[in-house]
Parts: C-alpha cells; structure tokens; sequence
C-alpha cells in the first residue's frame, strides 16, 4: 500500500467544508491519473474509499493527521497522492480563503452538521450508514447497544462483518428502499428499513434504520393468548371503560344472554344502573354477588376495579353459573365415590393375597369374604362360619388362626358331628385318672390342648343340647371342668365355630341354644357356595391341577376351553371339595398333558347352566317366606343378561340401562364378562 500524511492545520479540523473541497479535489485527481485513493484516520485499521460521508465519519481535529493511500505503489498512485497533499497543504492548511467571512460559513455549516450528528447519534432507533464500497461510515449508540459493540470496533468494516447476512450492499445496487423487514440480531427482534443514499441522482451510500421490537412482539404474543383464554372460558367476561361504557364481552357472556355486539358501547349506568358493575365503577371496588336469572340459572359475579399505575382505567366482571358448579360438585362426589369403592376393592385384593393366598378366588363375593376374615384375624372374638358342605369352612378356620396372633399355638379342630354323644364330654374336657371305669391314667381335653390358640368347632350344629350348655359355661367363664376334676381349669381360647346348618331355624325348632348361637355369632362370616361363584372355577382348576401334579408325581399342563366351560355350567352340590376330587380323577385319566372331555364324568359334559335354566323361575322365590335384597335381585338379573347376551351393550339395551351402567354394576357385583 502506497501511503502518505498529511496533518490538518484547519482550526476547525476536517470539518464539512473543507472535507467537501478534499473529495473534489480527490475526484479530479483519481480520474486524471486513473488512480483509486483511499483515506484512513491514524489510528483506526481499515481504509475508506474517499467520500464525504467517509471523510467527515474519521472526524479528525486540527493537528490530527489524515493518511492517503493508493493500493499499488507506481508513479500514477504517486503522482495522484502527492497533488492531493499539495492541495489540501495550499488549500486547506494555509489558505488563503480563512478569511473571517468563510470562518463564518464554517460555522454555520459545522453547527447544522453537529446538530445533525447529535440528533443521528441519540436517536432512540439504530442507524447504520453505508458507504459505496458497503463499508461502515457512521453508526449511532442505539445501532451500536443492538449489536453489543464499539464505535471503532464497526467504522470502516464491511457491514457484512458486523452484521451477518446484512442485505444493506443489496440497496446499492437496487438503488430502492427495502421497508419494514424484520431482523434478528442478538436474538432481538427488530424491525428495518433499507434505503439508498442519494446525490445528484448517483448513489453514494446506503443507510438501515432499525428498532428492536421483540418487547412488542412479547405483548402480541400476551395478546394473542389473553385473547384465547377469553373466547373459550366459559366464565362470562366483561370489560367497562371507567365512563361505564361496555367494551368487551366474551363469547360466553354473548351466549348466555344470547346478545350480539351490540351491546358494545352502550352503558352500563343505562343497562342496570343499579348493577354491581355500576356499583364498583361508582366505588372503585371489589364487588361479588350471586344473581338469580329468570331461567332459574344462579349467576355468582365478581366484579373487579382495574388500576394502571394508580389510575382507574375501569372494571371487569366474571360471571359463572353456579348450577354448573353444583353439578360438577355432584358428578365429582359420584366419582370420588365410585374411586372409593374400587379403592376399597383393590384393598381388598390385594392387601389380602399375602396373607390367605392358599384360598384361591377372584369373584368378589370371596373377597368380601376374605376382607372379613383378615379382619377376624386381627382379633380374639368368636367367628361362626357358615357354608354348605365342602365350600372351604375349616380352610378358612385355619387360615383365621394362621394369620393371627396365636399362629405359633395349637390350631385344634373337633368334628362334633363325628364323636360319638357320649364321648364328646371327655373328648372336650378330658378326664382324670379313675373318673369313669377304664380311666387308668389322666387325659387333657381338645380344650385344654388349645390352651393359648384356637378351637376349630366344625359341625357346630350336630352339638348335642347338653353339650352345648358346657360349651356355653366354657365361653362364658373361660375355664374347663375336665371329668373327675377337682377344680375348674382356666384356658385361653379362641373359637371359631362352623356350621353348615340353618342355625337360626334350629333355635326355633328347639334344637340349638339361642344364647349359645349369640356367643358365636360375635364375627359372622358366609361362605357362599361354589355354584354363586363360577368366575372361581378356572382358579381354582389351576391351583388343583399343579396341586394334586405335586400328590400324584403326575405332569398336566392344563385343561380344554370346552370342558373348562362345562365345569361352569356344573352346580357343583358337593362345592370345592367335589371340584377337588373331580380334577383328581380326571388328572388319574388323562392321557395327555391337557384335561378333556373324557377325563371327566358324563353327567358333568352334559351339565346345563342352571343359572341361566332355572334363574327365572327361582329369580323372586317366596315360597320359604324371604325376600332377597334389591341388590341381590338387580344382581341376579344382570348376571341372567350378561350369560345371555356376553356384552355390556346388549345387555344393557335389554334392560334398558346404558352400557356404563352396566359395566359399572357388573364390577360392583363381580360378574365376568365372558360368563
Ligand atoms: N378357596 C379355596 N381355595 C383352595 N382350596 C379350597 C378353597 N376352598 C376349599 N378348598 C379346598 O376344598 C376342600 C374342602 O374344604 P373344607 O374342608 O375347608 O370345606 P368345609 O366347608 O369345611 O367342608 P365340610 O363342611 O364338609 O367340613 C379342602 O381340600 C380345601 O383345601
């Protein structure tokens, strides 16, 4: 780079006259020699194309030094820098022309182009300016904030440097604005206008003038939502201008007043002058009131002042019916009560499959059951269980005792059904040495064996009258006379006691004790019979199956659909004891690995469902004088729909009741869909 300096004696520096004669003079030489020349200030790096805008941009003072340069060194650059030196020396240093007038002019010129400065420096929106060679001659402190940057830092780079992507270079050439484009910059927001810099019809520049709108984009955006959350609350919304005049209403408000616009800009001192929204712009405070409409509907309204900085800019009220909020109170009530009773439900499953899982089921009328039972086992009282023959009774006896505190005492079961009448005192008591002929040596009672644990009285209804006025005094005093004793004997005891009689119809016929009956009736708990809970059987078929593989050293996998089917057809009299013996027999048939048809007895293949042959005739049955429950009723007939028809829908069409009534119902009673 060819460069010379000059220092600029001017007392004014290089100010706007005096820069307008150096790029004349510049032109003239550049285009005698065919010379490019460039200006550049001490000690800013990068070179300008001389212009006037790049020339007044280096602001330099007097004494301050101005470098030339021309890219190549020959003598044409020579020649062209060395007459631009000797000009600005005879013209500019030492001129002739600083006459009081011209300082004068000076002035005036200098003044307008610092007021113009000022007023492009403090501008609130950012100003870049281009000169033809797309470098940065001016740039204000709004442009220079954006972009994070200096002064030195931008003057005399490519805009493209400074600002990535800048479209600026495109105007000169365009040589037409380009407005309101967006920009990012710094991840701002602004918005820019784009517009060639013009003299005598040639372009000698470009110039972007810029504002960082990303605050107003964030309240359009606010906007827009705010505007969302209005059109589709159901709240009625109402705006009132502090003069009472209405500005907004929200679609809901319209729909529940089934009103149209009009309503804006009417007032609401004319529309109810007597309204809480007239009464809050009055008072400038918070009202709340519930209106009842004339359709019946209760209305609460909250109106609400609104203050800006401290001025009242008006009110605004919302309004909800609150009989929708009554029945969303009541359809959350239902539903939290319907989440309780599954709550309960899935308790009752889960929280007791641990502890009596060797009593297999899935109906829900065994986990009420089971749900008793685990209750029973946190307690000492007496239990009478109630069941047909073969339903579970002592397995539950035992599973009482195993679960509870007493689990490590004896568990010690009497048949009273089983013991001879005359032998059941001493089988009870006991007896001592010498107290009857044949007593040679001293023999404890079933109860004095169950001291600390618990008595199994099976059979509880074949007790002799006698026997049962001991076991009375027994329960009462908690102490055994043993035959031939001396003195009563204190135990400690829990009974539980079993029966598959109708005990309460043995009272009236005489043959059991009432009072009796009331000391074991403390815990009640039925079982019901197999044939009221078919959804058990294929359980109960797996659990048998790797049961009685496990007795037998035999290897069933499983068992055929069909004649899974026909097992739930079966009434099963004998309850899971015959269930038991059946699946044993058939696994002792089987010659595969899965139970068929032909393993099992033909009066099961040809069983029919009695539940769906007999139900109706049996469904209201008076003749023994009882009455079921409503829900025992509503039970069975769900249950006869659901094996008729095996979907909640067309059950539910037949009946007339909705398919979410009936699945609800099916869940509560425990019917399986696929029955
Ligand atoms: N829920 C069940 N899960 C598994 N096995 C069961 C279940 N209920 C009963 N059993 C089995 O069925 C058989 C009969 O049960 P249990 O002897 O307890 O009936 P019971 O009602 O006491 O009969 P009974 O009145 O004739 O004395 C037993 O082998 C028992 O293990």
């Amino acid at each position: 780079m060819l460069t010379k300096e000059i220092e600029i004696l001017d007392s004014n520096g290089l100010h706007t006259r005096v820069a307008a004669m150096i790029v004349n003079k510049a032109s003239q030489i550049s285009s005698k020699y065919g010379a490019k020349l460039y200006i550049k200030k001490e000690d800013f790096t990068d070179w300008l194309g001389i212009s006037m805008l790049a020339l007044i941009s280096l602001k330099i003072g007097t004494s301050e030094k101005l470098l030339l340069g021309a890219k190549e060194e020959n003598e044409n650059n020579e020649m062209a820098l060395n007459e631009l030196i000797s000009y600005i020396d005879e013209n500019i240093n030492n001129s002739p022309n600083n006459s009081i007038s011209m300082n004068k002019i000076d002035k005036f010129i200098e003044e307008s182009k610092i007021v113009t400065d000022q007023i492009i420096s403090e501008s609130p929106i950012g100003i870049i300016v281009i000169d033809l060679y797309s470098n940065i001659i001016n740039i204000n402190k709004y442009a220079l904030n954006i972009l994070n940057l200096k002064e030195e830092e931008t003057l005399g780079k490519p805009v493209n440097k400074i600002v990535p992507n800048s479209s600026l270079p495109k105007i000169l050439d365009l040589k037409c604005e380009e407005l309101g484009k967006i920009l990012y910059i710094n991840n701002k927001t602004c918005t820019i206008n784009r517009s060639p810099l013009f003299m005598d019809n040639e372009v000698i520049g470009a110039m972007a003038v810029f504002q960082d709108v990303s605050e107003l984009v964030g309240i359009k955006e606010v906007n827009e939502k705010f505007q969302k959350i209005l059109s589709s609350s159901h709240d009625l919304i109402c705006f009132v201008n502090p003069d009472g005049t209405i500005n907004y209403v929200n679609p809901a408000y319209k729909k529940q007043f089934s009103i149209n616009d009009m309503l804006i800009g009417k007032s609401v001192y004319d529309i109810s002058p007597n309204g809480l929204r007239a009464s809050a712009l009055r008072t400038k405070e918070k009202v709340e009131n519930i209106l009842h409409t004339k359709d019946g509907t209760d209305i609460l309204t909250t109106v609400e002042p609104i203050f800006i900085d401290g001025v009242f800019n008006g009110i605004i009220s919302t309004s909800k019916p609150v009989n929708e909020i009554k029945e969303l109170m009541s359809k959350l009530k239902k539903s939290q009560e319907e989440l309780d009773f599954y709550k309960d439900e899935l308790l009752k499953h889960t929280s007791l499959k641990g502890s009596f899982k060797n009593i297999i089921s899935s109906s829900k009328s065994m986990a009420d059951v089971l749900f008793i039972c685990e209750k029973a086992a946190k307690t000492t009282s007496t239990v009478l269980v109630h069941g047909e023959s073969g339903t579970g009774k002592e397995l539950i006896a035992s599973a009482i005792h195993n679960n509870s505190s007493r689990k490590d005492k004896p568990f010690i079961r009497v048949n009273c059904a089983a013991i001879p009448e005359n032998l059941l005192e001493s089988e009870l008591f006991g007896y001592e040495k010498g107290a009857f002929t044949g007593a040679v040596k001293s023999k404890p009672g079933k109860f004095q064996l169950a001291d600390g644990g618990t008595i199994f009285l099976d059979e509880i209804g074949d007790m002799p009258l006698a026997m049962q006025a001991k076991l009375l005094r027994v329960l009462q005093e908690k102490e055994v006379d043993s035959l031939g004793g001396l003195k009563p004997q204190k135990i400690d005891i829990r009974v539980i006691a079993a029966t598959n009689k109708v005990l309460s119809e043995m009272i009236k016929e005489g043959t059991f004790r009432e009072d009796l009956y009331y000391r074991l009736n403390v815990v009640s708990i039925n079982i019901p019979p197999l044939r009221d809970r078919k959804e058990d059987i294929p359980l109960l078929v797996e659990h048998f199956i790797s049961k009685i593989n496990g007795h037998l050293s035999t290897s069933v996998q499983g068992i055929n659909n069909d004649i899974l089917n026909q097992l739930q057809a079966y009434s099963w009299p004998g309850n899971i004891r015959e269930l038991e013996n059946i699946i044993e027999r058939a696994i002792n048939l089987c010659e595969g690995s899965t139970l068929t048809f032909r393993d099992f007895p033909s009066y099961i293949c040809t069983a029919l469902d009695e539940s769906i042959t007999s139900a109706p005739v049996n469904l209201i049955d008076l003749s023994n004088g009882d009455l079921l429950t409503f829900e025992e009723y509503e039970k069975q007939i769900i249950q006869l729909a659901m094996k008729k028809y095996k979907s909640y829908n067309k059950a539910g069409k037949v009946l007339g009741l909705t398919h979410r009534t009936i699945s609800l119902k099916c869940q509560k009673y425990g019917i399986e869909k696929d029955l």
